[in-house]
């Protein structure tokens, strides 16, 4: 009876590691140059007699690294909402209503990718695992994305609101163990994120709100994960082959949301690179022994953009060449940091640099990559990517 039992159990499970066969990513159709974002900022919010805290949020901009970023909320939506252009408000019903019919709209968009480089039929898809933290609702984000999409109803869904930064990790995580342990299974893996529920005036009291006003911006991104792709058809273009995170020592409240009538309040310490840098090469040593342990050059690099003085750290700490961190770098420039969105579009970024330098492999030419993603705890997430041959 035992065998028997085993015997079903591996029928169910796939052969090979989860692949990433296709990448979706989206934004609100406006962007905004990081140059105007002070003026814009400032103006929206009435607070141009605070010239102090203007010129610091100029710096701020102009060190950033950020060149761009997109927002769903432009000035018109702003002006219309008094409440969330002050510092603290109640403003959470207006925020909510913005985040529950927008944030699977921007899902859809990329989704919407995704699918046309898959190819298969819709049908097809048997899972979905959507991480926002934009806003929270039930049902949720991922049941709404299920009916614009119209996807099976019998699809398997994993909703998981204020993951933060790391969702953008967790999710392929997620995706992972769910696509290796259901034969057939392809999982549509969707990370969407608004700033409208944290978008607030500047206040001298809160410095750190005012550091994450000069780098969050919008983004949706969607990848569709399966195991044993069908020769000929799909088309892999990353394996996963290990997932893990950990909490970082000493560093509670070092990032956190809360939740409140006045929106999504965040707090950011000055020391959260430090905190980043110092303390990641444990997980970092876990992760590739998977891979045989290479060197970290040799590796691929795909880094949540969390903000310029965090890849300075973290590409110090490990004595990176600054190639290493090129496609998360451009990323931080395009786009700003768009929490759990931030690193598939980097994973987007890296493949796409390989195919326009004709490298050897999806990896740049490594073999091996990370896939990083941080946020609330401090949690650091990690996948370890095998690339696939490109045939050049
Ligand atoms: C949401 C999630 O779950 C995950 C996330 O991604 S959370 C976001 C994580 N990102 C961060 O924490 C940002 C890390 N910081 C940075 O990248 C850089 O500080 C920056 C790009 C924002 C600015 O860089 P910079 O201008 O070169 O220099 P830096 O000295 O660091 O900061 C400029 C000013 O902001 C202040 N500042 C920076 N971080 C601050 C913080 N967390 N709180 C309060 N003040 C802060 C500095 O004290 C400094 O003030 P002065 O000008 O008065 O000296």
């Amino acid at each position: 009876m035992a065998n028997n039992g085993n015997v079903s159990y591996r029928h169910q499970r796939a052969v090979g590691p989860a692949t990433v066969l296709a990448i979706g990513k989206a934004t609100p159709p406006t962007a905004y140059p990081q140059s105007e974002y002070p003026d814009f900022f400032f103006d929206v919010t009435n607070t141009n007699h605070k010239t102090d805290l203007k010129a610091k949020f100029a710096r701020i901009c102009k060190n950033s690294g950020i060149n761009k970023r997109y927002f769903h909320c432009t000035e018109e939506i702003l002006k219309a909402n008094p409440s969330m252009c002050s510092y603290k408000d109640p403003s959470l019903d207006v925020r909510q209503d913005i985040a529950i019919r927008e944030v699977p709209r921007l899902a859809e968009k990329a989704a919407v990718e995704a699918l046309a480089e898959w190819g298969q039929p819709r049908d097809q898809i048997t899972h979905v695992v959507f991480a926002t933290t934009s806003g929270v609702n039930m049902p949720g984000a991922d049941l709404t994305l299920t009916r614009l999409l119209g996807l099976n109803p019998n699809v398997n869904r994993t909703m998981l609101y204020q993951q933060g930064c790391f969702g953008g990790a967790t999710v392929l995580r997620v995706a992972k163990d769910l696509a290796e342990n259901n034969k057939g299974a392809r999982v549509l893996t969707v990370v969407s994120e608004l700033t409208c529920v944290t978008f607030r005036a500047p206040n001298e009291e809160h410095l750190d709100n005012l550091v994450g006003s000069a780098i969050f911006g919008d983004g949706a991104s969607v990848l569709i994960i399966g195991s044993d792709p069908v020769p000929e058809v799909e088309k892999p273009q990353f394996e996963i082959h290990w997932s893990g995170e950990t909490i970082l020592p000493e560093s509670d409240g070092a990032i956190e949301g809360r939740l409140t009538e006045a929106g999504l309040i965040f707090h950011l310490l000055k020391d959260v690179p430090g905190l980043i840098s110092r303390n990641t090469l444990p997980i970092f040593n876990k992760a590739i022994e998977v891979a045989g342990s290479p060197g970290w050059n040799d590796l691929f690099w795909c880094v949540h953009p969390g903000g310029r003085a965090i890849l300075d750290e973290v590409a110090k700490t490990l004595s990176l060449k600054p190639e290493k961190m090129e496609a998360t770098r451009e990323i931080l420039y395009n786009y700003g940091n768009m929490s759990g969105a931030s690193v598939l579009f980097v994973l987007d970024q890296m493949r796409r640099r390989s195919a326009e330098k004709k490298s050897s492999t999806t990896g740049e030419g490594c073999e091996w990559g990370l896939v990083v993603g941080f946020g609330p705890g401090l949690t650091v997430e990690v996948s370890v990517l095998r690339a696939i041959a490109t045939g050049h």
